[in-house]
């Protein structure tokens, strides 16, 4: 049994909470929302995320992180993308032991627009953190904790380190698969986050499940072609952390990337969107990273979604127009 520090009192903090409390181990939750702590320790519950869901009583949260981070052996991330890295670097100050820091969010650090298990060997020294490890794969939080069956990678450049992980989490309906491909598997989650914006779009737009299966597998050839020339492994698109979030994000409802872009293909504007949205939505940003990146480098690919996108959410173009134009594209190979 180890105590794990879980950053984060949102959903995906709270359903790996109870996988992790299922298997007999110690966590404790770190958050900043009162609201949030108070309905984990006294009502065992976390009501703004899971309306039904009554969680275990060895589930608990403090607003301390010195509190939370005491005698833990891990440190799990479960708090949005561009808020990780002021959290780490509190962490840094009070930390004791060397512990395994356990990355589960998808996108990229808000300033350096490094990769999430990047960012923490920038903050941490080797002899602060064991290696690091990602844990990511098609999964969403209103399932995981109604223990509907899983399927998730623990992704580290360091094998023993994943596998620890992957016993760490894995149960009857929770299984982890090990991979070593961190550029690929980081770069995969991050990118479907775009995907998932354009496939809530189009379904707004009122097109069908031919759009959507075209979408998938033309953004899957996209993000696959981008996380190769970044250095990842092609076969990993293949992958838990490739087509497997793909199609969780863009097919599901529980996905706020998909809602998002549900919400402004229904307008056919991102415009208000833009403005009043405060729910954890990466895919905006990420689609802003991946655009940037690939037209100020030279990688001699084309990432024709991501473009799209951009252009909808950050140029004001009309949604409809944008599907219009990517049609019009001129004829070409599928291998191109
Ligand atoms: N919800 C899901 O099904 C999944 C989410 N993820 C990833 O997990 C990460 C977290 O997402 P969600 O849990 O869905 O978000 P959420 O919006 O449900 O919860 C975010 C939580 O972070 C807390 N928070 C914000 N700033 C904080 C800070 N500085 N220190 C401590 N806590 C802070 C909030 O109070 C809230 O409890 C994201 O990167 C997301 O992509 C990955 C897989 C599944
Ligand atoms: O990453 C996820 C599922 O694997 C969660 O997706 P959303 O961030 O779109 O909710």
């Amino acid at each position: 049994m180890s105590k794990i520090a879980i950053l984060g009192t949102g959903s995906w903090a709270t359903g790996l909470a109870r996988v992790l409390n299922d298997n007999g181990h110690e966590i404790m939750m770190y958050g900043i929302d009162q609201s949030e702590i108070d309905d984990i320790n006294i009502r065992h519950c976390n009501y703004k995320y899971f309306k039904d869901v009554q969680l275990e009583k060895g589930i608990v949260a403090s607003l301390s992180l010195e509190k939370t981070l005491a005698d833990a052996s891990y440190i799990l991330i479960t708090i949005p993308t561009q808020f990780v890295k002021d959290t780490l670097l509190k962490v840094k100050s009070l930390l004791k032991e060397k512990v395994t820091v356990i990355n589960a969010a998808k996108g990229f650090d808000m300033n350096t627009n490094m990769r999430m298990s990047e960012t923490i060997r920038d903050v941490f020294t080797d002899s602060e953190i064991n290696p690091v490890v990602s844990l990511i794969g098609p999964s969403h939080a209103e399932e995981v904790v109604e223990r509907i069956l899983t399927a998730v990678c623990s992704v580290s450049l360091d094998e023993k380190t994943a596998q620890d992980v992957q016993k760490l989490f894995s149960n009857q309906y929770f299984r982890v698969y090990t991979s070593n491909d961190e550029i690929g598997a980081e770069y995969g989650a991050a990118y479907k986050n775009v995907i998932a914006v354009a496939s809530g779009i189009i379904a707004g737009l009122g097109y069908g499940d031919n759009t959507r299966a075209a979408l998938i597998t033309r953004g899957l050839y996209e993000m696959s072609l981008y996380g190769v020339v970044k250095g990842g492994q092609r076969e990993t698109y293949f992958g838990l952390t490739g087509i497997g979030d793909l199609i969780v994000t863009c097919s599901s409802v529980h996905s706020r990337n998909y809602q998002a872009g549900l919400e402004i293909g229904e307008s056919n504007r991102a415009i208000d969107f833009m403005a009043h949205n405060t729910k954890t939505c990466e895919g905006v940003r990420t689609c802003k990273v991946i655009h940037d990146d690939v037209s100020q480098n030279n990688y001699g690919i084309e990432t024709p979604i991501v473009d799209a996108v951009y252009r909808v959410l950050y140029e004001n173009a009309d949604p409809k127009a944008t599907v219009a134009e990517l049609m019009a594209r001129d004829l070409k190979s599928e291998q191109l």
